[in-house]
């Protein structure tokens, strides 16, 4: 018996990576009584060329499917139409409660104003401060962003994620040039027709696994208490003891650090007020009720 990770699935095969080796594999027709569907990212135990087991995964993106992403590769175009903060920041919320690390990669960086690429560094700054990796190209400077990007994909599963038009086609295609991928006009055409058999590969680059496909769409439910949005913005976890309740959601208690801190300029408004709006969304929610199966 062997474990190894699927890095490819094609007409029910399941090419393995294990020990420096691949194996083509397949999953055994007891798998689909215990509704267990291997998918690309797995961990599996094979032997014989049949899949034993799918070991536990640590999260899973559902289209295209992917298990086990160590990090995401969040796209962001820095140009004054296209960049948001709030969705940036609900896409690193997102990204927490998925337990997937963040790196934001800035991009059209070439297109800026001095001003504006000056506010954009400054950003950057602060959310580096913050705690995330953020990787922001300046001028003529492209393969020195692009090579510290690959340098955090060592020994990581990265995903690509970002808004439409951010870029991230043309972003992999200079980090894979083998792949050519279509950008601009040509990927929203081809995107129309493509979501059903859109498949993901693993493809090892320097240290790492990098998926090919740059379409993964970001989550929109939160699927979490209220009480807990807190938890994902890091600077207001590494304050939070210094509120007056241990149980501070830092809205409305007397003695709020976190709330201190904004007012004093030490955490963005910006922060405070995505926080907000989440929190507020996540608590004001209709529950769903899914029907008895
Ligand atoms: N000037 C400039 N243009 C860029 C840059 N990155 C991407 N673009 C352009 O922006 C457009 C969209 O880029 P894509 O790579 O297709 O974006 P995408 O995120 O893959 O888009 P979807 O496939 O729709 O999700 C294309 O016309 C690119 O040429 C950049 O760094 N600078
Ligand atoms: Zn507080």
């Amino acid at each position: 018996m062997a474990t190894g990770r699927i890095y490819q699935s094609l007409s029910g095969f399941f090419d393995v990576h294990a020990d420096g080796k691949t194996y083509r594999t397949r999953a055994r027709g007891n798998f689909r009584k215990h509704g267990i569907k291997p998918i690309v990212g797995d961990m599996v135990t094979f032997e014989n060329d049949y899949i034993l087991d799918v070991l536990k995964r640590k999260n899973a993106l559902v289209r295209p499917p992917l298990a086990n992403i160590d990090q995401a590769v969040v796209v962001t175009a820095a140009t004054e139409a296209e960049f948001s903060i709030n969705l940036l920041d609900r896409q690193l919320v997102g990204l927490g409660i998925n337990n997937i690390k963040a790196i934001i990669y800035f991009t059209k960086t070439d297109l800026l104003s001095p001003d504006r690429l000056q506010f954009i560094q400054q950003l950057a700054a602060d959310y580096q401060q913050i705690g995330y990796n953020v990787i922001c190209p300046t001028g003529d400077d492209n393969q020195a962003a692009i090579d510290q990007l690959k340098a955090t994909f060592k020994d990581a599963v990265t995903v690509f994620m970002g808004q439409t038009g951010a870029g991230k086609s043309t972003l992999l295609n200079h980090i894979l040039p083998s792949l050519h991928l279509a950008t601009g006009e040509i990927s929203q055409a081809l995107n129309r027709g493509r979501h059903t058999t859109r498949t993901v590969t693993l493809i090892p680059l320097a240290g790492g696994l990098v998926a090919d496909t740059p379409g993964f769409s970001s989550y929109d439910t939160f699927d979490i208490d209220y009480r807990t949005v807190k938890n994902y913005f890091p600077e207001f976890v590494s304050h939070a003891n210094e509120c007056k309740f241990r149980e501070c959601l830092h809205v409305n208690e007397p003695g709020c650090k976190i709330k201190a801190m904004v007012s004093d300029g030490e955490i963005l408004n910006s922060r405070y007020d995505d926080y907000l709006q989440l929190f507020n969304m996540i608590k004001n929610r209709k529950p769903v009720y899914n029907k008895k199966k």
